[in-house]
């Protein structure tokens, strides 16, 4: 597999490099890491996972795919820095909002740019990763970054005006998919348990509920259904929270959450 040089050493780069490091297609010194101003983070990581901390994003130049993993406000930057290094390098962005045209722009059409949304699970190679590319990424290119992603994680390749959407909720899902289980511990701690005894369960049940709708290819309807029995416990919490407009509340929650997404691209992409 090829060289890697990272731009962004926080969560999302950290996340990255965990998954690909395990499936052992990449070695660890195939992989460069570069951030702004804390050479610490870059010892940290490379203590962790073997990696090499840049020396300059010069080194960017001998790498055949560049993952962007800065904040969204700070892309533009990062990416002037990186430009003079560009030579049609496959550039794999992270970035949340980021218009393709606007990186291509950036870049002057010196690299093969592919926005992607991963999320955090990608460290345990169970990502959900929404890809979107233009027409100016070559068929192998494409190819070769589909088979890195895939490492880590589903791709589901799509148009770019549903990235802002997959940012809100497989992006920020495991955000949300947690606040639901905060309130969830918070709840088994009134009901007497400890939070560690109730987190054991809680987690088992989220896996356990993703592996069936997995495994047996049930809709999250079917399997609801499959739960409540008339009259039951199931039925009696479900009533509280339909009353409560839940599901207004999580269409609202996620339909935000996208318009952040847009708004990030146009407030950080405008000159
Ligand atoms: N966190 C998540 O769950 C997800 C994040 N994303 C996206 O991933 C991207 C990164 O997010 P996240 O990891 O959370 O962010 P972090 O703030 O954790 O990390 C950002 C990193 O970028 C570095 N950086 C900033 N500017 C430059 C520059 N000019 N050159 C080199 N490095 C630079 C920072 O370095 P320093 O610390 O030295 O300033 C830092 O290491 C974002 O665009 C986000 O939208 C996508 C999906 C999920
Ligand atoms: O909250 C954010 O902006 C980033 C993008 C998706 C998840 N975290």
């Amino acid at each position: 597999m090829s060289k890697i040089f990272v731009l962004g050493a926080g969560a999302m780069a950290e996340s990255f490099i965990k998954g690909v490091l395990q499936k052992h297609v990449v070695s660890p010194s195939d992989i460069t890491v570069i951030n702004r101003n804390r050479p610490e983070r870059l010892n940290e990581l490379r203590r962790d996972y073997g990696i090499r901390p840049a020396e300059s994003i010069a080194d960017a130049e001998d790498s055949e795919v560049i993952i962007v993993s800065v904040k969204p406000y700070d892309v533009r930057d990062a990416l002037k820095e990186l430009s003079p290094f560009l030579h049609g390098q496959t550039l794999i962005s992270f970035a949340a909002g980021i218009p393709i045209a606007f990186m291509d722009r950036v870049v002057e059409g010196r690299a093969q740019v592919i926005r992607t949304m991963p999320n955090v699970p990608v460290a345990v190679l169970e990502g959900a990763i929404a890809m979107a590319v233009s027409e100016r990424v070559g068929a192998d290119q494409l190819e070769r970054a589909k088979q890195l992603l895939r490492q880590i994680g589903t791709v589901v390749e799509l148009d770019e005006e549903l990235m802002d959407a997959a940012t809100a909720f497989s992006g920020s899902g495991p955000g949300f998919v947690s606040y639901f289980l905060e309130a969830m511990e918070q709840a088994a701690v009134e009901l007497g348990f400890s939070a560690t005894m109730a987190r054991q369960l809680l987690i088992q049940t989220v896996v356990g509920t993703a592996k069936v709708l997995e495994e047996w290819r049930l809709s999250p309807t079917d399997l609801r259904e499959r739960v409540t029995s008339p009259n039951g416990t199931t039925h009696a919490g479900l009533a509280v929270l339909n009353e409560s407009g839940m599901r207004e509340a999580i269409l609202e929650a996620l339909t935000q959450a996208a318009k952040r997404s847009r708004e990030m691209g146009e407030e950080y992409t405008s000159e």
